[in-house]
Formats: structure tokens, sequence, C-alpha cells
């Protein structure tokens, strides 16, 4: 089999964890085994298990409070603590988990993590040299198919994330419903 993983990433609010919700769903049903990451130290709810959790290692307001941030500048913080610990931390957190595992990352809504700042790129390299195949689902709400100004800057933010981690990467339309 080998060892899979999902990054999930796109925009705040675009439906990320709902995403990942219902992928845990469908594996539950059809009896695949599934482990949910959370990566975004600001998450406070989720309607799933998480195996992973980034806020073991590094909570929002313990480095808003700590480096007198804000909480955007405090997010990018964190993800700069997280790259420094990948070795200690997820790879420690990994180590139960081989063969037949499915990871799915639930990332955080700041889009300029998939495009400029090396913490994810690094996160990626790190899973990919743990022998995790890794590929990017970019979710991206419908409304950016509305309009064609719009468009182009859904496609052109989903093209900076996969320029940038340079993987098998599938962009994902949310909430069609609507
Ligand atoms: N109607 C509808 N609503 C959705 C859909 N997907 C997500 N939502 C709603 O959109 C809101 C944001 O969804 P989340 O899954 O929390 O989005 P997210 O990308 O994880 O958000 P952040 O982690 O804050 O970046 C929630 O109120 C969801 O219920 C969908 O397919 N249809």
């Amino acid at each position: 089999m080998g060892k899979y993983a999902q990054l999930v990433i796109g925009p705040a609010g675009c439906g990320k964890s709902t995403y990942c919700e219902h992928l845990w769903n469908h594996c539950q049903a059809i009896g695949r085994p599934i482990h949910c990451v959370n990566l975004d130290p600001a998450a406070e709810a989720f309607g799933y298990p998480i195996s992973i959790d980034i806020r073991d290692l590094v909570s929002l307001e313990d480095v808003m409070e700590e480096m007198g941030l804000g909480p955007n500048g405090a997010l990018l913080a964190a993800m700069e603590y997280m790259e420094d610990h990948l070795d200690d931390w997820l790879g420690e957190e990994l180590g139960g988990y081989g063969d037949e595992d499915y990871l799915v990352l639930d990332c955080p809504g700041q889009i300029e993590l998939y495009s400029h700042v090396s913490a994810f790129r690094s996160l990626v390299d790190f899973l990919k040299a743990d022998g995790w195949s890794v590929c990017a689902v970019y979710c991206l709400d419908c409304h950016f198919i509305t309009e064609a100004p719009k468009y182009i800057a859904g496609a052109m933010q989903a093209l900076a994330a996969m320029v940038k981690l340079e993987l098998p990467h599938i962009n994902l339309l949310t909430k069609m419903d609507l």
C-alpha cells in the first residue's frame, strides 16, 4: 500500500474543515483507516476526531502574549516554530503510523503560507522524506467563479500554491450548493 497524505489548504472559511469532516465520515463508512491532523494553532472546534494537533506544540494565544503580536503575525510565528520542530514534534507524532495509514492535514486559512512563506514547503519536504506520498487539495469557495476578476484571483492563488509546494494538486470548488 504505502503511506498517503492530503494537505488540505485554501483561503479562510473556504470549507477545509468541512471537507475533512466529510472525508473522515466517508473513510469510516468504507472501513479505511484515516487520521486527521490539525495544523491550525487558532482552531477551536472540529467535527471529527484529531489524531495529531499542532496546539499540543504551540498555541496562538501563547505566541500572541509572549511575542506581543496580533493574530496574523502570531500565526506566522507559530508556523515558523512548527517548521523548526518538524523533526522532534511531527517526526515523533508520526512514529506510530505506517503502511495503510491515510493522513488528512487540515491547514490554516492564511494563503501567504502557501505562496511565499517556507513553513509548508518544509513540511511537505519533511513528509516526503519520511516516505509519505503527499498531494495538495486546494479548496476554493465557488463564489470565486461568479465573476471573471474573482476567477482570475482564485486561479492565481491556487497556482501560487502549486508552484510553491510542487505537489500533485487538486483544486476543489466548495459550497457548490450555494
Ligand atoms: N452551504 C455550504 N456551507 C459550507 C460548505 N462547506 C463549508 N461550509 C460552511 O462554511 C463555513 C466555513 O467552513 P469551514 O469548514 O470551517 O472552513 P475552513 O476553510 O476550515 O475555515 P478556516 O479554518 O477558518 O480557514 C462553515 O460555516 C461551514 O458550515 C458547503 O459545501 N456548503
